[in-house]
């Protein structure tokens, strides 16, 4: 019997994507260039319907046509070898997808390569990580429409379901799947981020154990925080290390490490104009983390406040804490959304805002309760500029904004740092002002460069002599 779909790429997601595609009825044939990841996954699966391929060519006669592949191999150079490697067994009407997170300008290109001949090509972000690929990630493909009903049956299966709805669906051309992963990623460093802060008032400033703040955290997952990366924080706060009996946070190294999307969220927010600060700090947060030797350095050198802190009742700012971390996220989330809206009209994609919420509620790092809101906030006001400007969050940050203004304002009297909670709240402060200081630096470049500026009260762009 033929094999209804092909996977290439047998690490972590790989092997899992395709034990997923298995256990959902698919007959996987399953491929790697070198071949021990190959054997390891035929060990695990022994009795399940996957196919052990050692040659491309003998991979792809295996399959039912239209052939469908599913690569999950390392982004860059790798995907493009992969591709070529398959092109001389494959006919018009196949279709590759790459379900890696691979720069969503490479998937255009090679969709347009592929596309000369007739090959169908989809990005397809992926999120979940190895549990996700295996029980259900969230999927965001993008591509033609048609190539995407040829593979749909396949993905909607494999991804997580939410309310019976699977946590997949059409994104919209070209490499605006793996776009939408791409951004996803920068909201995941923004609220890996945040939660981070979050933890160092509790541990720092109110000096709590870390198993106290990991109940924190554990009863914060059960309100409107709820969360996958909340619910894995209080999970990961009370591991402790086989060798020295600490918490495990306390042995880890304090160098945050990091593969490109983030970097790639903000590079391509910066080139068009779109404002990313809180991604952009959580990015900036890991450069500054991984310089370690730098930073114990400057501790011996720089100093920071008194250590005149006054007490602090502990409920009350628990409490101010979880508002703050709250509106953050909100915060973050509506960089994240701008960033799509402000693509989607760009480059004429029509990203669907309200779905692509919804299939972020399951599978995915970033699924979070209030995604169900923001997909209702979409369905009314599909053109939304910006989400806080709905009124359920207006109503939400009206409040919370009194804990992250005491949050931020202690932490910085207290010398911590917060990078995205600050840039949080000054992205909050700078987007609700509507008569910015913008003018000053509108003068300042017409008085130097005579860069001209627009006036309040008349049309057209005007230059002053400003020496006169
Ligand atoms: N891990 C995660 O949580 C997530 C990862 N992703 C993305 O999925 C993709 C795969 O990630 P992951 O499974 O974690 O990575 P792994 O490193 O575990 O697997 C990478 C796979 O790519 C193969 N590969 C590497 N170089 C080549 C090459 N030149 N030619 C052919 N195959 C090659 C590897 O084979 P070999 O080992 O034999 O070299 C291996 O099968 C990446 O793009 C990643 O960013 C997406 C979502 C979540
Ligand atoms: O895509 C993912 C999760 O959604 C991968 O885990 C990715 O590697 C996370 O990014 P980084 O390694 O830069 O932290």
């Amino acid at each position: 019997m033929l094999n209804t779909i092909g996977v290439i790429g047998l690490g972590v997601m790989g092997s899992n994507i395709a034990l997923n595609m298995a256990s959902k009825g698919e007959q996987v044939a399953v491929y790697n260039y070198t071949r021990d990841l190959t054997d390891q996954l035929v060990q695990k699966s022994s009795g399940k319907a996957i196919s052990p391929f050692y040659e491309v060519q003998d991979f792809v006669q295996s399959l039912q046509t239209p052939r469908k592949i599913f690569l999950m191999v390392t982004a860059g150079s790798p995907i493009d070898s992969v591709i070529q490697s398959l092109i001389p067994f494959l006919e018009a009407g196949d279709v590759i997808m790459d379900g890696g997170n691979s720069h969503f300008e490479d998937t255009a290109r090679r969709y347009d390569e592929l596309k000369q001949k007739g090959i169908g090509y989809l990005g397809i972000g992926i999120s979940g990580g190895e549990i996700g690929a295996l029980t259900g990630p969230s999927i965001m493909p993008g591509g033609d429409k048609d190539v995407y009903e040829k593979a749909a049956p396949i993905l909607t299966k494999i991804a997580a379901q939410v309310d019976n709805d699977p946590c997949c669906t059409y994104i919209g051309p070209k490499g605006s799947g793996h776009f939408v992963k791409m951004v996803h990623n920068g909201i995941e460093y923004a609220d890996m981020q945040l939660i981070a802060e979050a933890y160092t008032f509790l541990r720092k400033r109110l000096a709590l154990p870390v198993e106290e703040i990991a109940d924190i955290f554990e009863s914060w997952n059960h309100g409107e925080l709820k969360s996958y990366l909340i619910e894995i924080t209080a999970e990961i706060l009370r591991k402790k290390d086989e060798l020295t009996g600490l918490p495990l946070i306390d042995v880890i190294l304090d160098k945050a490490g990091q593969k490109g999307t983030g970097k790639w969220t903000s590079l391509q927010a910066i080139d068009n104009g779109i404002p990313t600060s809180i991604i952009t700090e959580s990015l900036f947060a890991r450069y500054l983390s991984a310089l370690k030797e730098e930073r114990l350095n400057a501790q011996e050198i720089l100093t920071g406040p008194e250590n005149d802190q006054a007490h602090l009742d502990k409920e009350l700012w628990i409490d101010n804490v979880r508002q703050a971390l709250y509106m953050g996220k909100v915060c973050a989330y509506a960089q994240g959304f701008t960033q799509y809206k402000m693509t989607s009209d760009l480059y004429s994609w029509d990203l669907p805002l309200k779905d692509i919420a919804l299939i972020f509620r399951g599978g995915c790092i970033i699924r979070a309760e209030f995604l169900n809101v923001i997909g209702e906030i979409y369905e009314g006001q599909p053109n939304l500029a910006n989400l806080l400007i709905a009124p359920y969050f207006t109503e939400k940050v009206k409040d919370y904004q009194k804990g992250l203004r005491k949050v931020v304002s202690e932490g910085i009297n207290s010398g911590i740092s917060f990078p995205c909670l600050s840039s949080a709240l000054t992205y909050y402060d700078s987007y609700r002002t509507g008569m910015s200081n913008a003018n000053i630096i509108q003068a300042q470049r017409d008085y130097f460069g005579a860069h001209t500026y627009e006036r309040t009260d008349a049309d057209g762009f005007f230059h002053t002599n400003w020496q006169s």
